[in-house]
């Protein structure tokens, strides 16, 4: 499913309206039909509602919900922020009209205004936040704040119009202050604030309403953001054939794990090999071959000489490439601890394999003192950074790279060649190519260690089973994030570990694929 930015929604429109001729006081007519659909749905005939409307074309369309709720009967108060004389050409045919209606119309200039709309709010069961959708183009302040702080400490209910006001369209970023809304109907196609924290957040429910859009200016746009789907995910899993062995769905190589984290090993190679991969073969520290041995017997192991206690050294590297020659895919990074051995082992693995590959955890602390090493790879690289190992990759902070996920992961995707996937509340996977693929399901019970090395191990599953690298991490980070969600149904999201994923995986790739 696509999603856009603001700037592409407004193409959209303008394409709509000047190369179809579909006019935009039908887009605006539509748009404000599908608000009310959804409020007649939830609301009886008694109930009372006040509609704080912008003078741009979110307003617009509280003008359009306003009529055809009055027409319905139910008592309606519109509250306009700022001078009406300033109202938009579409938005002010519909105010005009509800002019004409004797709808009751309140004009908030400043703070003297606040109490009628205080009043108002207090009496009303819904109110209908038109002040800003995808036009807001600064900070919130001023009397509009004032706004926005009455609607959140006063109203019972509200349904926020396209885009809660106050949230960028853009990026899910709170401009100062937001409404927080019940519900948010959408118009088109869901924008990106829409579904990027906060501002997901601060949508409650969000209804993606059609407003009559061509469905050729859609594709016209070539538009690169995308929800990731359950169909996406469902037609890229291979069918397994009758006639085949362990040597058709693929041989991985995983470099994890080291003393002290063995763990994270022991999760990568489980999930990667409940995710349908054929051979398994983990490159550890001979001291700890016993453990793994116990902890996953399904996985080959090679057991290397020890630099020191647990941890292996460039003098493996021969035998390391050497298995490379029959591998799929070579996974580097869980529980290998942030070594100047592990700097030595990536720094040789980039250079010199021309198998897929997948970096993660200490894979990338060690890559972010030497990130120009990606220029020299000789195959397709996935990266999969939490914000914390993206902030060490990319020198930008923790805060800077939260407010713009999407921009973030693209530029690194695009600079370095690399598929990047971005970890966190929403999981962003950038292509180089500058494909987006944004993950809605997952929650915060999988916000503890060693969900990221099940994670990883997935990736390394499909892969390995001949999955191009950018699908199998789409396909990877939605299963993963909707095992999760299916283990949090049952446990809750407290008592949630990385192995209840790894248990659940199997279940949840029959359900998703249908066998
Ligand atoms: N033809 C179209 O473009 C359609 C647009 N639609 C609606 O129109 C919205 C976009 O309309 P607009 O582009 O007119 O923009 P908005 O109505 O979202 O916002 C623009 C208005 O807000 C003011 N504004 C912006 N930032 C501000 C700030 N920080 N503080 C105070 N005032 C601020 C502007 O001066 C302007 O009056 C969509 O979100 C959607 O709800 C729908 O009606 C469907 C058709
Ligand atoms: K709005």
């Amino acid at each position: 499913m696509k999603v856009v930015l603001n700037e592409e929604m407004r193409k959209i429109d303008k394409t709509t309206i000047e190369k179809y001729g579909i006019p935009g006081i039908i887009l605006m007519e539509n748009a404000g039909l599908g608000v009310v659909e959804e409020i007649i749905k939830d609301f009886k005939r008694d109930s009372n509602f006040t509609i704080i409307c912008g003078r741009g074309n979110n307003g617009g369309d509280g003008f359009v919900i306003a009529r055809h709720l009055y027409n319905k009967g139910y008592n309606v108060k519109v509250f306009i922020v700022g001078d009406s004389r300033d109202i938009s050409k579409d938005a002010l045919i519909n105010f005009k009209i509800i002019q004409n209606l004797n709808i009751n119309i309140t004009n908030i200039l400043d703070e003297k205004d606040l109490l009628k709309l205080k009043e108002g709010i207090l009496s009303s069961t819904v109110v209908i936040d038109a002040l800003f959708g995808t036009g807001l183009s600064s900070e919130v302040k001023g009397i509009a704040s004032e706004v926005i702080k009455y609607m959140n400490k006063y109203s019972k209910y509200i349904f926020s119009v396209d885009v809660p006001s106050g949230i960028c369209g853009d990026n899910g970023q709170v401009c100062s202050l937001a409404v927080k809304a019940d519900k948010t109907i959408t118009f088109g196609l869901k924008k990106c604030g829409n579904i990027l924290y906060p501002g997901a957040e601060y949508c409650g429910e969000l209804i993606l309403k059609d407003i009559g859009i061509p469905r050729e200016v859609v594709d016209l746009m070539n538009l690169k953001f995308n929800i990731i789907t359950e169909e996406i995910v469902k037609d890229s899993i291979p069918i397994r054939k009758k006639d085949s062995h362990k040597g058709s769905y693929g041989k991985a190589n995983v470099i994890a794990g080291s003393f002290g984290m063995t763990g994270a090993a022991i999760l990568t190679c489980k999930s990667a090999l409940r995710s349908g991969l054929g051979l398994l073969r983990l490159y550890i520290a001979e001291s700890l071959n016993f453990i793994i041995k116990t902890n996953v017997p399904e996985a080959i192991t090679v057991p290397l000489g020890e630099i020191r206690k647990g941890v292996i050294g460039i003098n493996n590297i021969r035998e390391i490439l050497e298995g490379t020659k029959d591998a799929d895919v070579l996974t580097i990074g869980p529980g290998c601890g942030n070594t100047s051995e592990l700097s030595e082992i990536l720094k040789r693995i980039i250079g010199e394999v021309d198998k897929p590959m997948v970096i993660d955890a200490d894979g990338l602390n060690v890559l972010s003192k030497n990130v120009e090493w990606l220029s020299k790879k000789k195959s397709e690289i996935v990266i999969t950074p939490h914000l914390g190992e993206m902030s060490r990759l990319t020198g930008l902070s923790i805060e800077e790279i939260k407010r713009n996920p999407i921009e973030v992961a693209k530029n690194f995707a695009q600079k370095w060649n690399v598929i990047t996937v971005l970890k966190s509340a929403r999981t962003i996977i950038a292509s180089p190519k500058g494909e987006v693929f944004i993950n809605v399901n997952g929650n915060p019970g999988m916000a503890t260690a060693g969900c990221g090395d099940v994670l990883t191990g997935i990736i390394t599953g499909f892969i390995a089973q001949g999955i191009e690298p950018l699908k199998a991490a789409i396909i990877s980070v939605y299963i993963h994030g909707l095992t999760g969600d299916r283990v949090a149904e049952k446990k809750g999201e407290y008592g949630l570990v990385a192995g209840d994923i790894i248990e659940k995986l199997p279940y949840t790739i029959k359900d998703v694929i249908g066998r």
